[in-house]
């Protein structure tokens, strides 16, 4: 198993380049299922264990893809079959998004159970619930939910009883082919709905409402392949806005959409970080003294809980309490005890991490989690006195592309390396 080992307290500069969106083209490679017609050219696609396993998983139900670097070619106009296996669905979640456009297209699927994973329970009655509405009926066999319906789904309106990220999508997916129209209401507003909403508008679809409240979707007879190009990702950005303010170093990011980042940066620049829009660029600019935060998850435009762990290593270094409160997953606080073990003082109290920031941390051995968790070890590294070493990196792969490169090109001494490897002379300078 690979391990990044990374030694703190160099400082950061010149600039990085964002990735497309992982969050966003895994539904949209999904969503290319929906059309009978023409191919797909799926564009900004970052090369990421879960898009690799997505489109396995889309090759799988029959549908042609190809991948070449940055995109994906997908050609669904073939008969598919609707069957998602374990073995795909239990490497990633995300695979769930294949039953609203099988289900549209085909009126069948037969999906394995995705289960929990580290950071929480992660049900689907709300996808399945919204379905319902459209006329599938469910049931549940040996590890599979089976999905029929005879003729087209139905259009009809789904009040949602949270606003579901991936329910909104495997709804609006399914509701695209649907006879008639259908209104999600308390639809997730993430930038990743909106995306999905244009991609399948580019298709043919009609997709109106997309990053509000309600998003109301007319069914068409029929989708055709379209081009698209994924946004950026903002979790990405916003990882590397962490690693410029953790080390107090001025860095430039690249091709990021900082709308898409409100949250973030508003609690960045309270901590005490400028940022300079420069194009479609964005300066991080550490100031003097950093003050301490207290911050929620939210479902956008609240503070994304995919960057609740980050936040919580830049915090460790900041004198003063601060609260992190999750709201969103159950158990998305694995990272404590790994903080704790690079000399992190921080309690945990129900879903409330309280963090009196400022001691110095110290390089340890420490576990990625989960992804972002990943991430936001190998962060509080570039801070910590000595080696930190991260170990699991198989999580921080389904999310951040060359990672350690990245960081290294921006002058952190960082290595990754593989166990069999030898561990002298990993880390080059002093
Ligand atoms: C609102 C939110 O921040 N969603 C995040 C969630 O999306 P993802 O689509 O994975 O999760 P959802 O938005 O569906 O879930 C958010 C919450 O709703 C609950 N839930 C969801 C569906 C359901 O049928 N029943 C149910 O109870 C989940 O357990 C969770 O507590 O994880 C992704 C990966 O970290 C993030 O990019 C998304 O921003
Ligand atoms: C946890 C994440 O992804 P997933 O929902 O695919 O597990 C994430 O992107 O931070």
């Amino acid at each position: 198993m690979d391990r990044i080992i990374v030694k703190g307290g160099r400082k950061l500069s010149g600039s990085v380049e964002i990735e497309g969106a992982k969050n966003a083209v895994l539904p949209i490679l999904a969503a290319s299922l929906l059309a009978g017609e023409g191919r797909s050219i799926i564009k900004n696609v970052p090369e990421l264990s879960d898009v690799n396993t997505l489109t396995k998983l889309i090759t799988r139900v029959g549908a042609k893809a190809s991948a070449e670097k940055n995109s994906v070619v997908i050609d669904a106009s073939g008969e598919l079959n609707c069957v998602a296996p374990y073995e795909l669905v239990s490497k990633m979640r995300a695979s769930m998004l294949v039953m609203g456009p099988l289900l549209s297209r085909y009126g069948y699927c037969n999906i394995a159970m995705p289960g929990g994973c580290a950071i929480g329970s992660r049900p689907i009655e709300q996808h399945i619930k919204g379905l319902e509405k459209m006329g599938v009926s469910f049931e549940q066999t040996a590890g599979y939910i089976e999905g029929k319906i005879e003729g087209r789904l139905q259009g009809t309106k789904i009040h949602m009883d949270f606003p579901s990220v991936g329910a909104t999508q495997n709804l609006m997916m399914a509701a695209s082919l649907a006879e008639g129209t259908t209104h999600i209401e308390n639809a997730a507003m993430e930038p990743e709905i909106v995306d999905l909403a244009n991609y399948i508008n580019s298709m043919g679809g009609r997709v109106i409402g997309a990053g509000t409240g309600h998003v109301k979707i007319i069914g068409v007879e029929k989708l055709h392949g379209a081009e698209h190009t994924v946004i950026p990702d903002r979790i990405e950005a916003g990882t590397f806005m962490i690693a410029g303010a953790i080390t107090r170093s001025e860095i430039l990011l690249k091709n990021v959409v900082i709308e898409h980042l409100s949250a973030v940066v508003a609690k960045l620049e309270e901590i005490g970080i400028r940022f300079v829009e420069e194009g479609n660029d964005v300066r991080v600019i550490p100031l003097e003294d950093y003050k301490p935060t207290d911050l929620k998850t939210m479902p956008h435009p609240g503070f994304p809980t995919d960057m609740q762990s980050q936040m919580m290593a830049l915090l460790t270094t900041i004198d003063g309490t601060s609260i992190v409160t999750e709201t969103i997953f159950e158990n998305r606080f694995m990272h404590v005890r790994e903080f704790a073990a690079m000399n992190a003082n921080i309690s945990l109290e129900d879903n409330h991490a309280v963090i009196r920031g400022g001691s110095q941390l110290y390089g340890a051995t420490v576990r990625a989690s989960d992804l972002r968790a990943g991430a936001a070890l190998v962060l509080a590294g570039l801070a910590a006195d000595g080696y930190t070493t991260v170990t699991e990196l198989q999580h921080l792969d389904r999310g951040y592309v060359r990672f350690h490169e990245k960081l290294k090109a921006l002058g952190a001494d960082i290595e990754r390396v593989n166990d069999s490897a030898s561990d002298k002379h990993l880390v080059t300078s002093e």
